[in-house]
């Protein structure tokens, strides 16, 4: 099955839960797409030695590659790190990260600044494009192990929202959010 996102309720309940509306309204891919974000699924099993993630790799340039398993025992400040992933920010570059176990939630702001869930689970790839609003939380699983990847040396750097000002928003919403407008106006 193809990856799940909706959009979030408003209620203020747990971050963990998965805020369906009721009843739940589905994002499909092809709307993801249009706000920059890409999606494939793969095998994790043996992620080593897999011809496709290879080749995403070599087309997209993400010659960096590491492992983050999110779990008290192996992060470093867990909780900090799980407080400032939900805290709404942007990067100057792109976020990209393959589940290779458990799962979570990625928060992203579409066109008209409302949050879409993206649940992801093992074998889930997802790119979020530089200067898009977002955040991240586990699930109520209370475990995921992500392969980050990036082209070059790796910058992590949260720009926490706001930041219309930052190159990369500016950028971000040129391509996606007035290019939208622009085409709606058109119709
Ligand atoms: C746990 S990876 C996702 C969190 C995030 O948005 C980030 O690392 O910038
Ligand atoms: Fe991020």
């Amino acid at each position: 099955m193809a990856i799940e996102a909706w959009y979030m309720d408003d209620s203020g309940d747990d971050q963990r839960l998965p805020h369906h509306n009721n009843p739940n309204v589905f994002v499909p891919l092809s709307k993801l797409a249009e706000i920059g974000v890409m999606y494939w699924k793969l095998n994790p099993s043996d992620y080593d030695n897999d011809e496709e993630l290879k080749k995403i790799r070599e087309s997209r340039g993400y010659n960096y590659m590491d492992l983050l398993d999110l779990c008290p025992e192996k992060v470093e400040n867990y909780e900090e790190k799980l407080k400032n992933f939900y805290t709404e920010h942007i990067h100057g570059d792109e976020e990209i990260r393959y589940c290779l176990e458990g799962s979570g939630y990625f928060d992203v702001r579409d066109k008209d600044d409302r949050w879409i869930r993206i649940w992801i689970k093992e074998g889930d790839m997802i790119v979020l494009p530089a200067g898009i609003y977002h955040r991240f939380t586990l699930d109520t699983t209370n475990y995921v192990k992500l392969m980050r990847l990036f082209v070059g040396k790796p910058v992590w750097t949260a720009y926490n929202r706001p930041q219309e000002e930052h190159p990369a928003r500016k950028e971000y919403a040129k391509n996606f959010i007035e290019k939208a407008e622009v085409d709606l106006e058109a119709h």
